[in-house]
């Protein structure tokens, strides 16, 4: 760490010697295993970008140079080289955020970790800055395969080679992988211009030999070197990047700094656009990540430095809840499919593709074009389970509404990690999805509460054959099932007044749990009945359309509060309360849920409790209500 600790900034790495550029790239090795390993994190894919970031920030001057990471989770190595040695805070609430952070540095740029988005951000910035006079400022967008898959880079490049002569350079950061293999066209391009590398090593190789050759060698390379062109078209057409009319340099060994820099110094000094495709390993460097065929340690969870092996063991999580009843869904039915936005296995889809291959769809990091297939699929008869993140919904919104809704095209959504995440920051949340769903015409929202309850509600969703329905639960373990004592139509009552409490029309409070917030709706509906007030819990288990049988209880209630994970604009609470006043039901209606603000990273936990999504604070809140 000696070393490292003399980087306060990018130009203490002007000046290292390579032999010293190569040692802290060790150092920074070191570090992050070490570090990542008791925080968690992104380690595979900032072990991979070690050499490349050292490489980048010895070329270009940050920050009047501005250097923008894609998806963001490759921002360590540029935090240590940007004087934030200390990594042990990461993704701690008031720590560092595990993604670029404005607040931390002004070396950081875009802050958000949805893919696909740092090329639009290069052009608009590079215009800018043409706009101002400032055109000896580059901008460099780091983005990697996976990334590339996304439909943003293509309708950015698109502009992009509209202006070939601004100063800006794309460094494709290859290491084969999303999380899992990256797949379609754009990958088997990158492998074919990967395997350029093996043929100039292989021609570098042959100069060598020949030119030791005495007389005949030097033509014998000459005759050589005219064929290599042709080969190398036959090997990788270098055609796509060049064809747009950008310069294409590579591949480069990304993890030779002095080869990066080379690279980089020659895009620097081209004064135009200029892709450098350099060539990475996710994980590299430390043997459990690259052995990991799983995802190269993607993300890890606290894990045993030495052996890459968890120290912490999750219970069964709601993700499996739903894996397990897909498999058995995919068995009765031939006609389900499921499509994923290179998430196959963090959705939970791993175990049906393992028995239905022809049956799953890896589109790449492309949310848009999975719903508008989806729709496809749908249309010819086929019932597609659309596998997301809650926040990577909202790039497919109108894919959603336009697609597939104003169709009425059968197609499910699961929306995994709905509600707060937490240690992703702002951009992971899935806070918005109950609100984005709600505006939509025809469409079916379930918010499962436990389990058992994602099995049920994904069964149900699979026989919605007119329009989109939508299953939506958080991450982590899903915990033990709530048992419902009545039903009272469609809603489960999960908390009754008890017989010795007189009639329902003197209810106090009719409490709404949706979904994983019904545990939280029993403790505050027992904290109030201690002090005797007269409170009943339900879940609608389908949030949307609001249940008439909701409607009905309603008429008897003092008040109905309603507690979601969701934004509280335009979530279910307002949903429930635009019904009721829509059918005339004069009852106040309380809303408890995220409020609309981007939450700064923390766990899950401490994020509720900031922005009291507890038992406590909503029973205070409610306590001093009901007066
Ligand atoms: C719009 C969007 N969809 C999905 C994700 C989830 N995600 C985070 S990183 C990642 C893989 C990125 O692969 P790549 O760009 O090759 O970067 P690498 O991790 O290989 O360095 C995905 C799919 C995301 N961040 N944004
Ligand atoms: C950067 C990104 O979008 C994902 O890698 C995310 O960090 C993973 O989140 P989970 O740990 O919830 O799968
Ligand atoms: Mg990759």
């Amino acid at each position: 760490m000696a070393l490292m600790r003399t980087i306060t900034g990018p130009s203490d790495l002007k000046g290292l010697t390579q032999g010293q550029v190569s040692a802290l790239a060790e150092e920074i090795r070191a570090y992050l295993i070490s570090s990542v390993s008791q925080t968690g994190g992104h380690l595979g894919p900032n072990l991979g970008v070690v050499e490349l970031t050292i490489a980048l920030h010895r070329v270009f001057d940050s920050p009047r140079d501005t250097l923008l990471f894609d998806t963001g989770h490759i921002s360590y190595v540029h935090k240590l080289l940007t004087g934030r040695h200390d990594l042990s805070t990461l993704r701690k609430q008031g720590g560092l955020s595990g993604y670029p952070s404005r607040a931390e540095s002004d070396h950081d740029v875009v802050e958000n970790s949805h893919a696909s988005s740092s090329l639009s951000w290069a052009i608009g910035i590079a215009t800018g800055r043409k706009l101002r006079g400032e055109t000896d400022r580059h901008t460099v967008a780091v983005i990697g395969d996976g990334a590339l898959t996304g439909g943003m880079v293509w309708e950015a490049l698109n502009n992009i080679a509209d202006q070939p002569d601004l100063p800006l350079i794309i460094v494709i950061n290859d290491n084969e992988r999303s999380y899992a293999p990256t797949r379609g066209g754009m990958a088997e391009y990158l492998a074919s211009l990967r395997a350029t590398q093996e043929y100039e090593h292989m021609l570098s190789w042959g100069k060598r030999q020949l030119s030791r050759t005495p007389v005949v060698g030097r033509q014998v390379y000459e005759a050589l070197h005219g064929v290599k062109k042709g080969l190398k078209d036959i090997v990788s057409p270098q055609g796509m990047f060049e064809d747009l009319g950008l310069k294409y340099l590579g591949p480069v060994d990304g993890h030779d700094v002095e080869a990066m820099e080379t690279a980089l110094r020659r895009a620097h000094d081209f004064g135009g656009v200029v892709l450098v495709h350099a060539i990475t390993e996710k994980g590299h460097g430390y043997d459990p990540a690259t052995a990991d065929e799983v995802d190269r340690f993607h993300a890890v969870g606290k894990i045993n430095p030495e052996t890459g092996l968890p120290l912490e063991v999750s219970g069964r999580s709601w993700t499996d809840e739903f894996s397990d009843e897909l498999v058995r869904l995919g068995r009765e039915r031939d006609d389900i499919v499921a499509l994923t936005a290179a998430m196959l296995i963090p959705v939970g889809l791993q175990p049906f593709a393992e028995r239905y291959p022809e049956r799953v769809f890896d589109v790449g990091i492309a949310e848009q074009h999975a719903v508008a297939m989806a729709s496809g699929l749908s249309f010819t008869g086929m019932h597609p389970v659309v596998c997301v993140y809650a926040t990577f919904l909202n790039r497919a919104f109108d894919q959603l509404l336009m697609d597939c809704a104003l169709h009425r095209q059968g197609v499910t959504f699961v929306l995994d990690r709905a509600g707060i995440t937490g240690t992703d920051g702002a951009s992971h949340n899935g806070m918005w999805d109950l609100t984005l769903t709600g505006i939509v015409p025809g469409i079916r929202v379930a918010a499962p509460r436990d389990g058992q309850q994602v099995a049920l509600a994904l069964r149900e969703s699979v026989d919605i054959d007119d329009g989109p329905s939508v299953v939506r639960f958080p991450k982590g373990s899903a915990g033990a099932p709530i048992e419902a004592v009545r039903q009272v139509g469609t809603l489960d009552v999960l908390r009754d007044l008890d017989d010795q409490d007189g009639p329902e029309s003197d209810l106090e409070l009719l409490l709404v749990g949706v979904g994983s917030m019904a545990g939280t709706a029993l403790e505050v509906a027992d904290k109030l009945r201690a002090e005797g007030r007269r409170v009943m819990v339900v879940d609608p288990r389908w949030v949307l359309p609001v249940s008439p049988d909701l409607v009905d209880l309603a008429r008897g209630a003092g008040r109905v509060a309603v507690i979601e994970d969701n934004i509280v604009g335009g979530g279910i609470a307002s949903a429930v309360s635009q019904t009721l006043a829509a059918a005339e039901v004069d009852v106040p209606v309380h809303g408890y849920g995220i409020p609309q603000e981007f939450l700064d990273h923390g766990s899950r936990e401490q994020v509720l409790d900031r922005i009291g999504l507890t038992p406590d604070a909503v029973a205070t809140s409610l306590s001093a209500r009901l007066g």
